[in-house]
């Protein structure tokens, strides 16, 4: 069976949502600070990381890891780290687009498949006083970009570009993809 290398109940619900059968083992991979201006080679080597690192505990199965930031501008968001951090954030991303990133890795033993996909996201212009409501819902904080676009941080996308899934945290038709090309399903 497919191992789910995450602790994201959004990549739980997601995963179950299209009807793979998979059981998780999150992994304790240790996630670097985000290197500036290139957001594709980051997420990369963070989901190849999670990946191997419960594959090692798993011989013979596939494990599928995946890493999620914001990009804004040469600017690389991951969660926040406290209020301070979401509240600069958000003011970032008001009033204009960025790009979410997933990568997304599943790995066997030595072998390894990757994907990485982008979402562009609209942001409209937020009011401060908005941004603090929001920041009190405890929201953004196991976020990356300190948004969650499945809650109430709907109301802040304009319009996105791209897959939906892709920035709750797992992109669905690409996982599928994968998942087909090293025959996890047919
Ligand atoms: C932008 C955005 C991110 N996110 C989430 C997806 C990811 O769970 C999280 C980014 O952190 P990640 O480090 O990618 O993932 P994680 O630490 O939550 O889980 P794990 O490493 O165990 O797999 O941000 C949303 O839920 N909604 C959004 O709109």
């Amino acid at each position: 069976m497919l191992i789910l290398a995450s602790a994201s109940p959004r990549r739980r619900e997601l995963l179950s949502q299209i009807g793979v059968a998979y059981m998780v083992s999150p992994s304790h991979y240790e996630e670097r600070a985000p290197k500036k201006k290139d957001p594709a080679k980051f997420v990369l080597a963070q989901a190849v990381g999670k990946a191997r690192d419960v594959a090692a505990q798993y011989p013979g199965q596939w494990v599928l890891g995946a890493d999620t930031v914001v990009a804004l501008g040469e600017d690389i968001l991951g969660k926040p780290k406290h209020e301070k951090d979401a509240i600069r954030m958000l003011h970032e991303l008001s009033g204009h687009k960025h790009s979410v990133f997933t990568g997304i890795a599943l790995v066997r033993d030595k072998k390894t498949y990757t994907k990485v996909v982008e979402t562009k996201v609209w942001f409209r212009k937020l009011k401060d006083a908005e941004i603090e409501r929001y920041i009190a819902t405890q929201e953004p904080f196991d976020k990356a970009g300190s948004y969650g676009i499945q809650g109430k941080a709907a109301c802040f996308v304009d319009k996105i570009n791209g897959s939906y899934s892709n920035v709750v945290g797992l992109p669905l038709s690409q996982v599928y993809t994968l998942l087909q090309k090293a025959k996890v399903i047919e």
